[in-house]
């Protein structure tokens, strides 16, 4: 059984933008799934069927196994947790604290567990200093990190991250990465993410899905997928640097094996230039 699941799923917007087109999505347990995809092709939309905010026009969803309905959709709100494009949809406390405690109050959980939740998500995402402002005088990036603690809080066995790396500067990114990578390891918990940006897609995923104008065009691990230039140029995306620039080498004779992660290249070029054994 599988954590999350769809099966032809079909989506209409009203006034008739149809989004999804027979997804087939699968999310096994402790995964780190990419789902990439150029603007509009329907990547929120699939999100918002993880936790019963839309409705699947046809198909199904099944969240560990069973379809959301009236009655369980509570409890599904806490195992799938959803942060959204755009952070000021998910804050509306006075302060930081208020607002990331917000979940965990609303699950009925004792005073000191919030307390504890609640810290522990701001020092996950490193924005403990920021807990008494007001979440609204916050940069972009730093209403970000509010809105995944928000969520964290929840200890949600799958976290959804639409774009989580938008807006962040590079240490924001780069912490951000870490923290996707801890997350199947150190909380057993299963992450599923959109972006724009291919080159990060190596470094916290192990796979990825391809969408464009609502289908799901290509789907596979790292190396199946960046190995396909020409399906990537065809959905407005790009390979990412490293194996572009390893290919090149490749080409012009250089005896070096891709890699698809900065440290896999790294040790790739120092063996193609003998500086490893
Ligand atoms: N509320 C809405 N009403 C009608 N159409 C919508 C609505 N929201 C999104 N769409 C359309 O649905 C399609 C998929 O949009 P969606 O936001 O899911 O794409 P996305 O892959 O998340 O894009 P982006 O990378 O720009 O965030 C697009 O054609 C979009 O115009």
């Amino acid at each position: 059984m599988h954590l999350i699941e769809t099966r032809d799923l079909c989506y209409t917007y009203p006034g008739k933008v149809t989004a999804l087109n027979n997804i087939n999505f699968i999310a096994p347990r402790n995964s780190r799934i990419a789902v990439i995809g150029s603007n509009g092709a329907g990547k929120s939309t699939l999100f918002k069927h993880f936790n019963g905010i839309f409705k699947a026009t046809s198909g199904s969803v099944l969240i560990r196994g069973e379809p959301i309905t009236k009655q369980n959709i509570k409890e599904i709100r806490k195992f799938v947790g959803i942060v959204f494009q755009n952070p000021d949809d998910q804050i509306f406390s006075p302060t930081v604290e208020q607002d990331v405690a917000f979940g965990p109050t609303n699950l009925g959980l004792d005073p000191e567990t919030i307390h504890h939740r609640v810290h522990e998500a701001l020092r996950v995402v490193g924005i403990e200093h920021l807990a008494h402002r007001v979440p609204h005088h916050l940069s972009g990036g730093e209403k970000k990190r509010v809105a995944i603690a928000g969520v964290i809080a929840m200890e949600p066995e799958v976290l959804v991250l639409d774009e989580p790396n938008a807006g962040l500067d590079p240490r924001g990114v780069t912490d951000l990465n870490a923290f996707i990578n801890s997350l199947p390891k150190k909380y057993g918990m299963t992450v599923i993410f959109s972006t724009h940006d291919v080159g990060l897609v190596p470094e916290v995923a192990d796979y990825i899905y391809v969408m464009d104008k609502g289908r799901i065009v290509a789907q596979g691990t790292t190396d199946e997928i960046f190995v396909q230039p020409d399906m990537l140029r065809s959905v407005r995306l790009d390979v990412p640097i490293i194996p572009r620039l390893l290919k090149s080498l490749k080409e012009h004779g250089v005896d070096v094996s891709m890699a698809y992660t900065y440290a896999d290249a790294e040790e790739s070029l120092l063996k193609a230039f003998g500086k490893r054994s």
